[in-house]
């Protein structure tokens, strides 16, 4: 279970002269910039929740805060009941985070990439062995596992960023806009694999601006505007509010009302 409440986080920012005289953002102004103001949400085990917002609304920030990369200053986060600010390390190892870079090291292939992962998280070399056979055949990465990272297409090296981000089989997974750079076959083979974890009752969270993704996939969705939540509740909820049974229409009014 993963619980979010009232989550922020401030950056440092300098007001430059001006800039204060254009029109400011509301969450700037007073030498700090209000990346995430207040945002709670809550996945269960078995469900899928896709994060959604305009450009720089938030997600990655709270993204990072809940994978513990970043303490908040605000607010709180569950995962499992672990708090992950009195307790991140504890709250990390049960975590997948997949962020924006691939974080993968060139001269390894693919496999030993994976491989490397689930080493640093202790894995036994049988395990890891059934797992990265398990792993490659479902994202279907075996035509490319013997290639150098560095020799990978932007998807190929996405979809080992995946793997390698599951490697060690978390209790939660938390994916940072998983399908970017994916053409159509790889897209749909990731979302089947997100997919699977409602089987496994692992919750996923995963942020994307593919409106299709969340119809296909999320069972609950937490829309972020300007740092604040300003929808939450399952994907039916959000489609009644558009009027016309339209996603888009549904978060374009959604964003509207907020604003
Ligand atoms: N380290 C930082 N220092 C200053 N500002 C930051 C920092 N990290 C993020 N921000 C700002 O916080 C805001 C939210 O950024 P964030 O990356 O969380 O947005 P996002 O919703 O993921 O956007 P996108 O959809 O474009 O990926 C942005 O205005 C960004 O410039």
């Amino acid at each position: 279970m993963i619980e979010v409440k009232h989550l922020a986080k401030r950056f440092a920012a300098p007001v430059h002269k001006e800039r204060r005289a254009r029109q400011r953002d509301v969450r700037e102004g007073d030498g700090w910039f209000h990346a995430v103001r207040d945002v709670s949400f809550a996945c269960a085990p078995g469900e899928v929740l896709g994060l959604l917002g305009p450009n720089g609304a938030g997600k990655t920030t709270t993204l990072r805060i809940l994978s513990t990369a970043l303490r908040p200053d605000a607010g709180s986060a569950f995962i499992d009941e672990i708090d992950i600010v009195a307790d991140p390390l504890r709250a990390r190892q049960r975590v997948g985070f997949l962020s924006g870079s691939t974080g993968l090291y060139g001269r390894l292939s693919a496999r030993e990439n994976v491989e490397y992962f689930g080493r640093l998280h202790g894995m036994a070399p049988a395990r890891l062995k059934q797992r990265c056979d398990d792993l490659f055949e479902q994202l279907d990465m075996h035509a490319y596992a013997h290639k150098r990272a560095d020799d990978l297409s932007t998807g190929m090296k996405q979809k080992c960023a995946i793997a390698r981000t599951v490697v060690h089989e978390p209790r939660v997974v938390i994916l940072d806009e998983p399908t970017t750079g994916l053409d159509v076959m790889s897209a749909r083979v990731l979302l089947e694999f997100i997919a699977s974890y409602k089987a496994l009752r692992i919750p996923l969270i995963f942020s994307t601006h593919h409106l299709h993704e969340v119809d296909k996939l999320c069972d609950r969705v937490c829309i972020i505007n300007r740092g604040r939540s300003a929808f939450n509740g399952t994907v039916a909820e959000l489609r009644e509010l558009g009027g016309s049974g339209d996603l888009v229409d549904a978060f374009v009014h959604v964003i509207k009302q907020d604003d």
